[in-house]
Order: structure tokens, then sequence, then C-alpha cells
């Protein structure tokens, strides 16, 4: 059950016209899941009478503490957990082929699926995952038992069952037929559920594992049913060449997934590393999205996002894991290594101006809430929004980060985003609701 909350403190959240903006002494009032009012301190007694929260109980943050919203991961593969740093010796298709797809076929067993899946959702909430965007594999059923994992454990999440029906191993492979066919049946089951928390997403893997009749399916099956999109595109110049090979007929990468009816207001396109001008232009056009992986963009030494370059052609971009091809399950570690990436390109180019911690900040907050279309819902706290946040201790026991006399808030929030890890998230809130730390009710 959520409940009533009223938490008064430091608050840092990003809007549609500030990447990070720090509101110091301000009340935050929560009702059955929703933001009432954000509000300067000095207004709390009028905002609890106005709200009715008198019976609530008044949280008071204590000056190394402060609230931010929940991260938002928009590409991690849960199957993939398994293989978290390690097997990052191989480029992209050999990966997939010698670690990937013989980890995700062994999926068909439900009691390894629910076991890996409770593990991934319970670790990424620790890490201040508060909404996620998953791969499961090609099985219906075990990707059904990750949607199980995410409501007992609170987390918010979009879940897709994975087609595959060409070039792919005989091991791990479907028919096409039996490929559209599954995926209504998983759609189905996930909707019944009526959880408005977890989600199907449709799951084409990439273009060359899939027929184009397959892909035109799913993009109707994804229209009848107004659902999100997710798949990956130009990561590595081998697959891009591949891709070329495959699809003669196709003006480019974004072409292909276009004329089958995947470019939609609720797609999310993971890495887009070697897109051209004219791709991003459709990619805007279309109002899809790119979801920036770069822990698993220089693990598997893919190559390196030029955020700036996206930000300035309007299309909307989120930070991913990409659990396994990234080693890390934490967006923490996302945010750093897109400064990293972004800072890589500056050192080649004078000219480049890198992104900022406050920028990274937005990616895995707001800008990720874009990138799966769900700002309306989750991304920050405004008012009428649901409240998924984290409170973060700087000062945590076993905490990595020494705090000074010179230290003001924003330092303190700079610290956490280059220095913080688990141990800083003290408390993870999902609609309102606590789901960390676990208490024995959960
Ligand atoms: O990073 C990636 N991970 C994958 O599992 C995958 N499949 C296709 N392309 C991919 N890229
Ligand atoms: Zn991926």
């Amino acid at each position: 059950m959520s409940q009533n909350l009223v938490i008064c403190g430091n608050f840092v959240h990003a809007t549609n016209t500030e990447y990070m903006i720090v509101k110091e002494g301000y009340c935050i009032g929560v009702k059955e899941g929703k933001i009432l009012f954000f509000e300067p301190k000095d207004r709390l007694e009028e905002c609890i009478k106005n709200h009715q929260l008198e019976a609530c109980e008044i949280i008071r943050l204590n000056p190394f503490q402060f609230l931010m919203p929940g991260m938002i991961d928009t590409h991690i593969h849960a199957s993939q957990y398994p293989n978290a740093g390690k097997g990052l010796d191989l480029g992209l298709l050999e990966w997939l082929n010698k670690y990937t797809f013989p980890t995700e076929s062994r999926f068909k067993d439900s009691q390894l699926a629910s076991d890996v899946y409770s593990k991934v959702v319970s670790n990424t909430l620790r890490n201040g995952t508060t909404t996620a965007c998953y791969f499961a594999t090609i099985h219906t059923d075990s990707s059904s038992l990750l949607c199980d994992q995410v409501a007992k454990h609170g987390q918010r999440a979009l879940v897709g069952k994975v087609n595959m029906d060409q070039n792919s191993p005989d091991f791990y492979v479907e028919k096409s037929d039996d490929s559209l066919a599954e995926t209504k049946r998983f759609v189905e089951d996930v909707l019944k559920r009526k959880n408005p928390r977890v989600q199907p997403v449709i799951t084409p893997r990439f273009a060359p594992s899939c027929t184009v009749g397959l892909m035109q399916e799913l993009g109707k099956l994804a229209k009848e049913n107004n659902l999100h999109i997710q798949t990956h595109i130009s990561e590595t110049l081998d697959e891009c060449e591949w891709v070329k090979a495959l699809f003669p007929e196709a003006k480019d990468y974004v072409d292909i997934y276009d004329q089958a009816g995947l470019l939609t207001s609720k797609t999310v396109l993971a890495h887009g590393i070697y897109l051209s001008g004219r791709e991003r232009k459709v990619i805007k056009e279309r109002g899809s999205s790119i979801s920036h992986c770069p822990n698993s963009n220089l693990s598997l030494r893919s190559g390196l996002l030029d955020v700036q370059q996206v930000l300035k052609d309007g299309v909307r971009i989120g930070l991913g894991t990409d659990v396994s091809g990234g080693y890390s399950p934490s967006l923490l570690d996302g945010i750093r290594t897109a400064i990293h990436v972004s800072n890589t390109l500056a050192i080649y180019n004078k000219e480049y101006k890198p992104i900022t911690h406050s920028e990274a900040f937005m990616m895995a907050t707001l800008g990720g809430a874009k990138a799966l279309a769900m700002e309306d819902t989750i991304g920050n706290f405004e008012v009428g929004k649901e409240f998924d946040a984290l409170t973060v201790n700087i000062n945590a026991p076993g905490s990595h980060i020494d705090g000074f006399d010179d230290d003001g808030v924003s330092d303190y929030i700079q610290k956490f985003l280059y220095l913080g890890d688990s141990r800083n998230i003290e408390e993870v809130y999902v609609a309102g609701k606590k789901v960390i730390p676990v208490t024995d009710a959960q």
C-alpha cells in the first residue's frame, strides 16, 4: 500500500527548462502515490491543511540528506544479468554468439528465470532504478516471470519478450508465426494483470534478427494496442555493414524500422552511435527516442555517442545500463560514464563542449521519463506526478563520501553523482510506496 507522506528537507530535480534545480528547505506532500504539493517549507502548515494531510507523519531530512527523483534505466537486458562483469573480450556480434545467446537460451527454465529476475530487480532497485525498460528473452512464460518479480519488488517497468526469427543460432530462434503469436500471448498476459506499473513493450531484438514480415506485424500489434516498442540501432560499424548487406533496398538503418511501422512516439532505440543526420531527423519527426548506454559502448568497444549532437537535433535521450554489454546495473555508473564519453570527445576535439553532471542527471531522470514517453507520470517532483524518489544520505554508514565545511547542498549532490553508491541510497519510493529498505511485509 502506498502511504500518505510529507517530507521536508533539500530536493533536487530536472525540469523542462533546467537540467538540475536544487530546492533547499522545501516540503513535498504525497497522497495515494501522487505528489499533491511541492512548496517552500514555510508553507508547510497551510499545505497540510489544504490537502487534509494532518494525520500524516512528517519526515524531516537531516542536512546531509536530500531527495531526488528515482532513476530511469531506458535499456537493460534482465536475462543477461548472470553475465554482468564477465565476457567483455569480444565485439558485439561475436559477443552475442559466444556469450549472450547461450545465456539467454537457458531462460526456458522457469526456475532459473525467477531466480535471476528476482536478483536483477532487487539489485537495480537498491541502486536507485525506480523504472526499468527490460529485455527478457524469446520465452513467453519466463518473460512473464520477470513481470511477477517487478510487481513483487515494487519496481515500475516495461517488460519485453524478445523477437528473433532469423540469423540466430538453432538453439535460440523462433519461427516467424510463433514469434508473433507468442508476443500476442505475452501482451495479453501482461495487460490482463491491470498493474499500471508493469507494461509490455514490443521487442524485436534488432533488424538482423528479424524478418521484415515479422517487424511489420509487430509494428501493427504495437499500433493496435498503443504499446511501447524497443530495439537496438547503429551500435557498431560491423553491425551497420551487416545491416546494409541484409537490407539493400532500405535507405539506411532507420528506414528499415520506419518502413515496418516501428518508429512511434513510444519507441526507444538503444545506442544510435552511427546514425546520420537524416536518420536523427526521422527519429525526431516520429517522436522516438535514443537510449544512451555509455558503459556498454566502451566495454564492447562499440564507439562514442555524441550526446550533444543528439540533443541539438532535438531527439529525446535517456540513459541505459545495457546490462550485460554494460557491466554495471547502476545508473550512477551510467551518469559518470556518459560524462567521461563526452569528455573523451572533447579531448579529441577542442571545440567540443562536453556534457555536464547536470545534463547527465537530467538524462537519468526526466530525460529517461521522456525517452519512455512517461513524462506525464514520472521523472521529477511536479505536482500531479507519481512519487518515485530516492532519499540520499552522503553521510550514510560505510559511505565513500566526505562532506566538508565549505560544501553546500549542490556539492553534496555532485559528490553523490560522482562518488555515491547504493549505500548512500537509504530509501527508494515507487508511486509513494517505500520499496527500499525491504520490510518483512514485502
Ligand atoms: O548491446 C547489445 N546487446 C544485445 O543483447 C544486442 N542484441 C542485438 N544488439 C545488441 N546490442
Ligand atoms: Zn542492449
